[in-house]
């Protein structure tokens, strides 16, 4: 056993040095192997074996590997668990180290680190998500995100001080977020709460002067002046963004578009918390299902659904905008244009084929689809030629597609490698070539003929393998027959067969190789200068994805109007906020599965132009949270271009949405549930502005009745007083209704519900005026609590509303052992309907809850 660290094992170690944090995908042969810790680490997150093999300073090393073809399903599995991959490729055919000596190692180097921010592939992709990469800059006071998308170009930067961070992620939900090494320490939980994972970088990644000839240099222009004017920070972020970029892709830029500067003010504000709790993109139970976003997307194409998410994560507050937008489903609408949404379906993922081709990830499927993509182009412009959703970038095209449709098959392979891509009239070198190579295996169908003949063997084949080559098979019984001819040279005997060769085999088979070889080669070229061609016109094509994308949003949203009965909002510079039978979009559908009608209702949260606060009261169950949130939805819809669930709506631009609900546990971060509720209102208290829409959703819940009811109160005197917004305050505390007399502004609504038999229905209808009570006794009992603890509520409620709330009358506690007496009595299994029965038939107004209890007891005694 040797110590000595072979020269493979030093090559291995020297690049694996160079990339400390990432597991090293080292290649050898046809698999991707992993040594030493990054072996246990990827062994145990993969499920693959773990084996030894060898030894270095005296240990066996750890060894596991992944084959080539099937990388990518692990590349996935791996990143997905937090792990970042260096993929290690042989840069030279294995041939050519050998001419360097017997113990010389195959040139290896790292030819990309692959991280979640920077995935391009298909498999790795989610087709209708963006795939953002941010990066935070600080530069003295000011703040900066840039992100981008490499698997579509899209580049952006925006000023962000440090407090609107968490918030701006939440927006984007980016995969991985750069801070410098520095500040690493102060954004970690922010960019974990968003989601992301967190990179740090060295300060000299972020240095802004460096930065911009960094950028600059992407771009192949002096300076980024003609992009605009950035700040400091700005163009740190986005040399931070471009080094990374550097450092994975290893020199083979992405084709990032010009960086877009995006204005701060220009979107509705949310902070994370909001967007959870709308349920925007993800359900609060996690996943898509049964969030906004999974009801509405009706796009047919990848680039239109990912511009509708990003549509919905930053509605505009630009009346024109937002007019604009409305306008262009409209005429999609009015226009009543069948055969748009199929023209459309026809249009591949050209963003994503146009990043893998500059990337040299691309195969001749990323042309065609490129290819189907223009073509498509060209029959929707012709559908929407004249109307608001033309774009000049649709059309000019032909050139391209000519190209395209001349060179390529009608359905070519992934990979270039596996050739039989371009088509045939192409070129006619490649056609020549072809033809030898397909005549040379006509000529192995004669030749065998010709051996048949000759040798009377009618069983004789001519066969090809990889180590024979082509060659001669007969079974052993002829192995006589064919010995004795000295044309027949023996190769190779089996169990049953026998193989042999003969000098014109070999020669045609040189032939077919050679010819084959070529037209692969040839085919190679071919897809080279296609490649270029098409990258050659990457703005204009990218363009024209855009353009598309625009489209298939605006037509999806019409179809969605249309097919939900949805009406277009009035958007205006006011406070205004009125809706005529409002629904929440979500709420409804699930309804309908159930087949049951949901319940249209009105708001108005202005009064005489000035901002109004709706304060709703209602029974649990009765359909507060839905109404909150289908006002906030309606408003957000509206804003992002989008038709609403109404009969009418007039929105004065809402500037920021804030929405909270009174108990949801942070329990990961070690925060109670009063604490987070706490925290969260004060940034609602902070931050909003006249322009606000507040939602808030039974504020003070989390602690005692009196404590929560005096906090409740100040929220709400605040909202009115301070904060002038818009805002719907749902409460338990009926007290606080009181305050609608007092405060201007300030309304109480409530949900109605009819008491029948007892029980209460619900009617799921907002109308004026305040609840007289929670009927939460009633809700409890719907739910299954044991009758004996529902009567028992019922008479500790009555007497707590007619006595002193703080301290029990000694009668109440004096009829425990009553209650005990019910609770701890037989079940009557049997007979437990007889006593409900018996209950119902006396109508409980009749009956003083204690004579209610009384006959309980009764009836259970009797059964028992
Ligand atoms: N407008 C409506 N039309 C029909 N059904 C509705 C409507 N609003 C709510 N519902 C139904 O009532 C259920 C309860 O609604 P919601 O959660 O909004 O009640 P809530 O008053 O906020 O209750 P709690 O106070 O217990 O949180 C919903 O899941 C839905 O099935």
């Amino acid at each position: 056993m040797s110590d000595d660290v072979t020269p493979m094992m030093a090559q291995y170690l020297e690049i694996k040095g160079q990339h400390p944090g990432a597991l090293l995908f080292y290649r050898m042969g046809d698999f991707y192997e992993m040594f030493f810790q990054d072996a246990v680490l990827a062994s145990e997150a993969l499920d693959i074996a773990l084996t030894k093999r060898g030894t270095h300073q005296g240990a066996p090393i750890q060894m596991c590997g992944v084959p080539v073809h099937s990388a990518e399903g692990y590349l996935l599995a791996l990143i997905r668990k937090g792990f970042r991959v260096a993929i290690a490729e042989q840069m030279e055919d294995p041939a050519e180290a050998k001419k360097r000596g017997y113990k010389a190692v195959v040139k290896r180097d790292v030819v990309r680190l692959v991280t979640p921010g920077t995935l391009t592939e298909d498999t790795l992709l989610e087709a209708r998500r963006a795939n953002y990469l941010c990066a935070f800059a600080e530069v003295r006071e000011e703040g900066a995100l840039a992100w981008a998308d490499i698997s579509t170009g899209e580049f952006r930067v925006m000023t962000c001080p440090g407090a609107r961070l968490g918030a701006e992620l939440a927006r984007l939900g980016p995969r991985e977020v750069l801070v410098s090494e520095a500040r690493e320490a102060t954004w970690r939980e922010v960019v974990e709460e968003a989601g992301a994972q967190v990179t740090a970088l060295g300060r000299g990644s972020f240095d802004s002067s460096g930065s911009e000839a960094r950028v600059a240099r992407l771009y192949g222009v002096a300076g980024l002046a003609s992009f605009g004017a950035f700040t400091r920070a700005e163009v740190s972020a986005m040399g931070a963004l471009v080094d990374y970029l550097e450092l994975t892709q290893r020199g083979k830029l992405p084709l990032l578009r010009a960086p877009v500067r995006e204005a701060s003010g220009g979107t509705v504000q949310m902070d994370g918390a909001t967007r959870r709790n709308l349920e925007l993109t993800q359900a609060l139970s996690g996943g898509r299902e049964g969030s906004l976003l999974s009801v509405i997307d009706r796009t047919v194409t990848s680039a239109g659904a990912r511009l509708l998410e990003a549509r919905l994560g930053s509605p505009s507050r630009d009346v024109a905008v937002v007019r604009e937008r409305l306008g262009r489903v409209a005429w999609v609408i009015e226009g009543d244009r069948h055969g748009l949404r199929d023209a459309l379906r026809m249009v591949p993922d050209m963003d994503r084929a146009l990043s893998r081709l500059a990337l040299e990830r691309g195969g001749p499927r990323d042309l065609a689809a490129v290819r189907a993509g223009l073509v498509g182009a060209a029959r929707v412009a012709a559908l929407v030629a004249g109307g608001p959703l033309f774009d000049e970038a649709l059309l000019g095209h032909e050139e391209l597609v000519g190209l395209l449709e001349a060179a390529l098959v009608a359905e070519p392979p992934l990979l270039a490698r596996d050739g039989g891509f371009v088509a045939e009239g192409f070129h006619a070198e490649l056609d020549q070539t072809r033809r030898l190579r397909d005549e040379g295996r006509g000529v192995v169908g004669e030749m065998q003929a010709e051996f048949v003949a000759e040798t009377g063997i009618g069983s004789l084949k001519i066969k090809h393998n990889n180590v024979l080559g082509y060659f001669i098979e007969t079974t052993t019984t002829h192995e006589a027959t064919m010995r004795g001819n000295p044309r027949f040279i023996h190769r190779q005997t089996t169990a049953n067969q026998v193989r042999f060769s003969t000098v014109e085999l070999s020669e045609l088979e040189t032939r077919i190789l050679n010819a084959g070889n070529l037209a692969l080669e040839i085919e190679k070229g071919i897809f080279e200068r296609l490649r270029a061609a098409v990258l050659e016109r990457a703005a204009q094509v990218a363009a024209a994805a855009r353009a598309l994308a625009e489209i298939d949003l605006a037509a999806g949203l019409a179809e969605l109007a249309v097919s939900e009965d949805w009406v277009a909002p009035q958007i205006e510079e006011s406070r205004a906020f009125v809706v005529e039978g409002g629904r929440h979009p979500v709420v409804e559908a699930a309804l309908r599965r159930q087949g049951v009608a949901f319940v249209p209702n009105d708001c108005g949260l202005t009064q005489a132009g000035v901002p109004a606060i709706w304060l709703i009261t209602g029974p649990n169950m009765g359909g507060k949270s839905t109404f909150l949130r289908q006002n906030a939805l309606i408003a957000l819809l509206a804003q992002m271009g989008s038709y609403v669930p109404a009969r009418r709506a007039v929105i004065g631009v809402v500037g920021q949405i804030f929405s909270r609900v009174g108990a949801a546990d942070d329990l990961a971060r070690g925060r109670s549930t009063f604490m987070v509720e706490m925290v969260e209102t004060a940034a609602i208290l902070n931050q909003a502005d006249e322009s606000a829409l507040v939602i808030l959703d039974e504020i003070g819940r989390g602690t005692a009745t009196w404590d929560g009811l005096s906090i409740a109160w100040a929220v709400l005197e605040n909202l009115q007083a301070v904060n002038r917004c818009r805002a719907l305050f749902a409460t338990h505390y009926h007290e606080l209704t009181a305050l609608a007399g007092k405060l201007q502004g300030v309304r109480n609504a409530t949900l109605a519900v009819r008491e029948w038999e007892g029980e209460v229905v619900f009617l799921h209808e907002v109308k004026e005026g305040a609840a007289d009570r929670s009927y939460g006794v009633q809700v409890a009992r719907l739910a299954g609590l044991p009758m004996a603890v529902v009567e028992r509520a019922k008479v500790v409620l009555e007497a707590l509303e007619k006595g002193d709330r703080e301290r029990p009358s000694k009668a109440l506690i004096d009829d425990l052992p009553l209650f005990r007496a019910v609770a701890e009595a037989p079940k009557p299994v049997a007979k437990e309907s007889q006593v409900e029965k018996r209950l119902k038939e006396v109508s409980a107004d009749e009956l003083s809850p204690r004579e209610a209890l009384a006959l309980i007891y009764e009836l259970k005694g009797l059964a028992g």
